[in-house]
């Protein structure tokens, strides 16, 4: 039987905390990132209903299916040998009742190997959070912007009701999530939100005092050129390279260049 071949738990993750050890985050896809993220050293990836924006090229998350999500996030799990690798669970695949979310977490454990969902919402959600992790299905939260929620904000925007989210945070580490992203709230807040409750939580868009950060992939890389929030340090211009690349075989091939007689069978 397969083994699995992680070396970063739960409880590890968990632990990070207290440790004051910071938290890196990216999402993947695929098997071919993963995997070269993984051998960089990634704490965790995750496999984002960002997919929605980054690869399907709509502009929200809203119509990421659980079975996208699903075959998604097996290519990820088979890739990772060290990473903790986290799914999204998206939009209606457990706002529906409690029962719809443990059967859509629980398919990601049964068909992957991923080792925890992640879901939008706090007090709101936090029956149904309590209820996953009693189903031993571990859980990521995730408050502040809420992309699923974007019909209801009218669009992507910093969120700053302090009180509200400061109590949505609580509710997630209350009802046993072992970690929480914080997306586009306020440095001071994220600050304050970090000192007070006992979990990691992951910032995008959230300040440096958050325990860890997390950034989409495509974001990072520069493949979208017209994505640029203020949050999204560009570590690489990929679509830069990529379009080069591309251009210089399109006129190797136009010219004859490409391919040589080393380049063909005799
Ligand atoms: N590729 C990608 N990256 C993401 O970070 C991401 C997605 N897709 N899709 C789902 C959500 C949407 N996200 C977004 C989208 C836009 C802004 C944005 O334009 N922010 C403005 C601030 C707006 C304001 O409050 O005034 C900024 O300037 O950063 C932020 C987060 C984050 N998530
Ligand atoms: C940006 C992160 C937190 C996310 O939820 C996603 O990639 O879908
Ligand atoms: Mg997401």
């Amino acid at each position: 039987m397969p083994t699995e071949n992680r070396s970063v738990t739960i409880p590890d993750f968990a632990a990070w905390k207290t440790e004051g050890r910071k938290i890196s985050v990216l999402t993947a896809y695929e098997f071919s990132i993963a995997r070269l993220l993984d051998d960089a050293g990634i704490d965790c990836l995750l496999v984002g209903d960002s997919m929605g924006t980054a690869v399907q090229g709509h502009d929200t998350t809203l119509g990421v299916t659980l079975d996208q999500i699903v075959y998604h996030a097996e290519m990820v799990a088979r890739a990772a040998k060290r990473a903790l690798v986290v799914a999204d669970l998206p939009f209606l695949s457990y706002q529906v009742s409690r029962r719809q979310a443990i059967r859509s977490g629980g398919r990601m454990l049964k068909e992957t190997r991923c080792q925890a969902v992640k879901l939008e919402g706090g007090t709101r959600m936090a029956a149904t959070i309590r209820s996953l992790v009693d189903a031993e299905i571990p859980v990521m939260g995730h408050v502040g912007l809420t992309p699923q929620s974007v019909r209801r904000f009218g669009g992507y925007k910093v969120q700053r009701q302090a009180d509200a989210i400061r109590a949505d945070a609580q509710a997630v580490a209350d009802s046993g999530a072992f970690a929480i992203v914080l997306e586009c709230v306020p440095a001071e807040l994220a600050a304050t939100i970090t000192a007070e409750i006992p979990i990691p939580t992951i910032g995008i868009g959230a300040g440096a005092a958050c325990d860890g950060q997390v950034l989409v992939l495509h974001d990072m890389l520069g493949l979208l050129d017209d994505f640029r929030p203020r949050f999204a340090r560009r570590y690489a211009e990929l679509g830069d390279v990529i379009r080069n690349a591309a251009a210089r075989y399109i006129k190797d091939v136009e010219s004859g260049d490409f391919p040589t007689e080393g380049e063909s069978f005799r």
